[in-house]
Order: C-alpha cells, then structure tokens, then sequence
C-alpha cells in the first residue's frame, strides 16, 4: 500500500478529460506526492486505462479513487474506496460496495485498499447532485459528520469534497477537530498558491484538480505553496 499519510499535495486526473503529453508530464514531474485518478461522470475502462498507461511512464505513485464498478483497472499502487458519509440516497452507501465485493471479491489484494469517509460540502458539485448529498448546516454538523466517519465507521481518512467551489475554511477545520487522528483530505477550487498553503494549513492533504484543465501554471504553483 502506498503511505498516504506522508502525502501533502496531490493532483486528481480525471479520466474523462483531455490532457496533453506536455502538461501531463508537469503535472507528474512537480514534486506533488501522489496522483488521484477520478471523477464522478463519464469514467471508464478504457479512458482510465489509458490514463493509467500514460501515468506510469513516470515515478509518482497513483490511486485509483474508485467511483464507477465499470472502471477498475489493475495496475495502480493503491485503490480509494469512497464512502459518502452524507449521502441522502441511500443506494449510495453500500449497494455499490456489495456489488464491487461480489465481483472482485477473490481478487482483492485487501492491502492495497484504501477506505474513505467522504463529506460533500458544495451541494452544487456533480457528486453532491448524484447522491442527494445531504447539506452540512453547521461547524457542529460537520464534526459530527466526521467523527461518524472516524469514531463510528473507524475509517482511516476523511476527505472533506468541495469539488468545484473553494471551501468554508471554519467547516474544514471543524472537520479537522472531528477527525481526530485520522487523516484528513481536503479537495475543491483551489487556484492559488494562498489557497494552496490556507487549506494545507488545516488539512494534511490537499487535493487540486478541475484548475489542472483551465490553468496549468495555476495548478503547478500550488504544489511550492504546501511543499516548497
Ligand atoms: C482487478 C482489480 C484491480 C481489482 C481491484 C479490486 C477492487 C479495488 C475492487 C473494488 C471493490 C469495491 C468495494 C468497489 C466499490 C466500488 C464503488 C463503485 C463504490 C462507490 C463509490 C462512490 C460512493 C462513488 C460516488 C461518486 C464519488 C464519491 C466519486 C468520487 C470522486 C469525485 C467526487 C470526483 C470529482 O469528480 P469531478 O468529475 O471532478 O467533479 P466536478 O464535476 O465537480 O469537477
Ligand atoms: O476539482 P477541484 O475543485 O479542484 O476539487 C478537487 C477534488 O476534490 C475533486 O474531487
Ligand atoms: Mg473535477
């Protein structure tokens, strides 16, 4: 399993989006710790596959956060496993799970999986949308909802997901207090190194993604603002 709990900085690629040879070789060369592959829409074998093939022509680790059954693919060092802690439909809690179970069972290496409690705060991001997220009223709702995540479900990661939006910094840290010692990710609209270095300051990991497709250099300057 590769040691997330050192990491500080990731990229997420998401499958389902283009990226050239140039950028993509940036992307992997900047010195982040790790590269997430994901997205909520439009996932599949083949395009993660060939991300996958692509990526590893270089050193950086990469995980597969999985969130489509269709689109798992051997070959990365670990697989993130997300488990919606807000959801509102509750076909997403666990009905995926049992059917990645009954299909992969015999072939899960149970070392390489990586289980994540995962918050939706931007009630505008897809993933929000596809599980009827519920929305987080309150710092004292968010830390509950973490420490469901952690003291309840003893899951090892929180992973607080703004996809889209840059967060609530008082959510993130009543998050953080929640969280206790697990390991905390925090994701969503970070463009900027200030952005970069405020959420690092209260997440272990941070996690930049949609500014990689609109803005390359953007997205490089976050990696010195929480590494350099
Ligand atoms: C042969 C081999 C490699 C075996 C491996 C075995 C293995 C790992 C099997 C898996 C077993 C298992 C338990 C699988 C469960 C799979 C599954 C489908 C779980 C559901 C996960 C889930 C709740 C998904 C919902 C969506 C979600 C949380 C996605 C996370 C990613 C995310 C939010 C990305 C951001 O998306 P993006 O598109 O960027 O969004 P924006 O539009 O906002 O930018
Ligand atoms: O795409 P952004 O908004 O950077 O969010 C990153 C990541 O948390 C998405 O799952
Ligand atoms: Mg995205």
């Amino acid at each position: 399993m590769i040691d997330y709990r050192g990491w500080r900085h990731t990229f997420k690629l998401d499958p389902d989006k283009s990226i050239d040879e140039e950028a993509l070789e940036a992307i992997c060369e900047s010195g982040t710790d790790g590269i997430i592959v994901g997205g909520t829409y439009g996932v599949t074998f083949d395009n993660t596959l060939e991300l996958m093939s692509r990526i590893r022509r270089y050193a950086v680790p990469a995980v597969l956060e999985i969130s489509s059954l269709d689109a798992v693919v051997p070959g990365f060092d670990s697989y993130l496993i997300p488990l919606v802690i807000n959801a509102g439909d509750p076909e997403w809690i666990f009905t995926p799970h049992v059917s990645g179970l009954k299909t992969y069972g015999s072939y899960i290496h149970w070392d390489d999986i990586i289980t994540e409690g995962y918050l939706i705060a931007n009630p505008d991001a897809g993933v929000a949308h596809l599980t009827k997220a519920r929305s987080i009223e309150s710092t004292a709702e968010a830390k509950a909802y973490a420490q469901v995540a952690t003291k309840i479900c003893r899951l090892p990661i929180v992973y607080v997901e703004y996809s889209g939006a840059y967060g609530d910094t008082s959510i993130v840290r009543a998050c953080r207090a929640g969280a206790d010692e697990a390991h905390l990710f925090y994701g969503g609209g970070i463009r900027t190194p200030e952005q970069a270095a405020e959420m690092a300051a209260i997440a272990d990991t941070i996690v930049v993604g949609n500014v990689i497709y609109e803005d390359l250099q953007a997205a490089l300057s976050t990696v010195a603002a929480v590494k350099g």
